[in-house]
């Protein structure tokens, strides 16, 4: 798919999902089409071991695109429900390691974006927020569900009840960003974390990632049998017999694995 508002720029291992949508990435339905794609590609590459997603130096996104939105009826919107959450749902289907790199703005479908990566990190300046009620609606890809998930339900209902912009300092102190660091450092920040992947032990990563998130969404004992699931499948990968081989004749922390 020939893509025009976002791209997969894969080095050394690390795919960057790039938004590019000037001024300020607001996510129309070509873009949130776009990033659907690109989220299936950059899980299917075996030369992409994690991946930072980023809007560039000035800005992350500014939500979905209210100009589009305003024109839409009920009908259209419930036509189109199947998009609506759909680009969230892809992000966060990426089988591997996903940090999002968050500049200026994350706010409404921006920081839905950012919600449904493992980790965020923010630059100092940044600002991010679901100020969807401002508009006279919610959020609608996602965010009432993983920021809940996140912060608790009552900084969520804070949040989104006030639609209210939160700084990065306020964002790591709840634990809706992981890391804050210089604007200038934050995509350097993401990437490093994310190339400390490479190399390493895919089907464990995807394994870990499946049963952390799917573990979420049920009881503890389903989640359990959930993980002995993929505990005991891993058993039936090189990556285990590489890892555990490895450790008895190398000692720890040596082993080299394929990566995919
Ligand atoms: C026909 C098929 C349609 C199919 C649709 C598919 C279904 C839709 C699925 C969507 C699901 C997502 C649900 C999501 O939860 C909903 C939302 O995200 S609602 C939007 C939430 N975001 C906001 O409310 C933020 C709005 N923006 C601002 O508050 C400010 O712009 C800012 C980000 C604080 C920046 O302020 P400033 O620095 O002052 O800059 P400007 O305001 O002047 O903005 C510059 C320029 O950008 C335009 N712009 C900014 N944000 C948006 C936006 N979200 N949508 C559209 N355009 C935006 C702004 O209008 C300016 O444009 P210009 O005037 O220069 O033309």
């Amino acid at each position: 798919m020939v893509t025009e508002l976002a791209r997969l720029e894969v080095t050394d291992g690390v795919g960057i999902l790039r938004l590019d949508r000037p001024p300020m990435n607001a996510l129309d339905a070509q873009l949130q089409t776009e990033l659907v794609a690109l989220s299936r590609e950059a899980d299917e590459r075996d030369d992409v071991a994690a991946v930072v997603v980023f809007g560039g130096e000035k800005v992350f996104a500014a939500g979905a695109d209210v100009k589009e939105m305003a024109a839409m009826s009920y009908q259209e919107m419930v036509r189109h429900a199947t998009l609506l959450q759909g680009f969230t749902r892809a992000i966060a289907a990426i089988g591997k390691p996903t940090v999002s790199a968050i500049t200026g703005f994350a706010l409404g479908g921006g920081l839905e974006v950012a919600l449904s990566t493992d980790l965020r990190f923010a630059a100092e300046n940044a600002k991010v927020g679901q100020p969807e009620i401002l508009l006279g609606i919610i959020p609608g890809a996602g965010g009432t569900q993983r920021l809940s998930r996140l912060v608790g339900p009552s900084r969520a209902k804070d949040l989104i009840y006030s639609g209210r912009f939160v700084t990065a300092a306020e964002a790591e102190r709840i634990g809706l960003v992981d890391r804050v660091v210089p604007a200038e450092e934050v995509l350097r920040e993401a990437v490093d974390w994310a190339s400390q992947f490479v190399g390493g032990p895919a089907l464990a990563l995807r394994a870990a990632k499946s049963s952390i998130d799917r573990g979420l969404e049920v009881d503890l004992q389903t989640g359990l049998e959930i993980e002995r699931l993929e505990f005991t499948g891993l058993f039936a990968t090189d990556d285990q017999s590489t890892g555990m081989t490895s450790f008895v004749e190398n000692g720890p922390g040596k082993a080299t694995f394929e990566g995919r």
